[in-house]
């Protein structure tokens, strides 16, 4: 095929993990294809907690503006590094078949779970950190921030218990220590484990290509759970989780938010046929809303604003 497709993706060991996998399918399909590695703003600012930088998508937004200036015809994410909605302009065209999305803690050592010991806990997320301090109201979360490498190493250079990362990120790069403790009681990142890759609105013949790498069940999978964080967060970054599975035909549907300190929780679940899914997201952040939800939020909102 004449065209040779540009597959923008940020530099980090991972990003590129995706990228080539991204890159190798298209391959197969017999597209020609080239890597544009670019350098993402949310990895060159390392100092700063994720929230205090006040905007959401700082993964994906210098990805976005290479995109829109033609610089890369295709971007390929980790989707839930994607904002809920996607910059003018630009489509989600394939939602690659999902990975496992548990979190995992790496440690160095993890008898400290079982005794009442106290602990320190690194994470820059703050749904880990609040899902943490809810499980472990004595121990203490610190800040981490970095890609998975320089996570790894910051964790093996300080005085912490250990770390919480996405299973699917260290497999892919194969980092993944054997004793990792999988956090099976914590509730993902909407769409963690998930790759998305995106084109311009009008590149037809990009469209096409990356329409064969669509994995359904992983869309709705994925668009269910963004639905739900779409609906509670309202731009503003929150500790959300949200999990969609499969099972036959049904799909069962797990939402929570908490207060940043962990002390408050409020959580959904629903099973419904697959055929009746849509708007599912939607409807269960509208329930976790009126249950205290609204209220919530405005408190976190406020807390979020006077760090800024
Ligand atoms: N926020 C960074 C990020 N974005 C995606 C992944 C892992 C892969 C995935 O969840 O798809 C990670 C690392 C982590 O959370 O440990």
């Amino acid at each position: 095929m004449s065209k040779i497709i540009k597959i923008g993706t940020r530099d980090s060991e991972l990003a590129l993990w995706q990228a080539t996998t991204v890159q190798e399918k298209l391959e197969t399909l017999g597209y020609d294809t080239t890597l544009v590695p670019i350098k993402s703003t949310g990895d060159e600012v390392l100092d700063k907690p994720l929230y205090e930088l006040g905007i959401t998508g700082i993964f994906t937004k210098t990805l976005d503006i290479a995109l829109l200036k033609g610089q890369i015809d295709i971007a390929v994410h980790s989707m839930k590094d994607v904002p809920t909605q996607l910059p003018k302009g630009i489509v989600q065209v394939a939602v690659l078949e999902r990975a496992i999305s548990h979190d995992i803690l790496v440690h160095k050592g993890a008898g400290f779970l079982e005794s009442n010991s106290p602990a320190t806990i690194a994470t820059g997320s703050l749904r880990r950190k609040a899902q943490w301090l809810h499980k472990y109201p004595s121990h203490k979360v610190v800040d981490l921030r970095g890609n998975v490498n320089t996570r790894l190493i910051k964790l093996i250079e300080n005085d912490w218990q250990g770390a919480i990362f996405a299973q699917a990120g260290l497999e892919r790069i194969k980092l993944l220590p054997k004793d990792a403790v999988v956090l099976d009681w914590m509730v993902p990142a909407p769409a963690q484990g998930a790759m998305v890759v995106v084109a311009q609105k009008d590149d037809a013949f990009s469209i096409k290509a990356l329409q064969k790498l669509n994995d359904p069940n992983s869309e709705l999978g994925t668009s269910i759970e963004r639905e739900f964080l779409r609906t509670l967060e309202g731009g503003c970054t929150a500790p959300i989780g949200a999990l969609a599975q499969f099972e036959d035909q049904t799909v069962h549907f797990e939402g929570v938010l908490f207060s940043l300190d962990g002390k408050q929780r409020l959580a959904i679940q629903k099973s419904v046929p697959q055929k009746e899914a849509k708007g599912l997201g939607e409807k269960c952040a509208k329930e976790i809303l009126s249950k205290g939800g609204d209220k919530l939020m405005q408190e976190i909102r406020n807390e979020n604003s006077a760090l800024h």
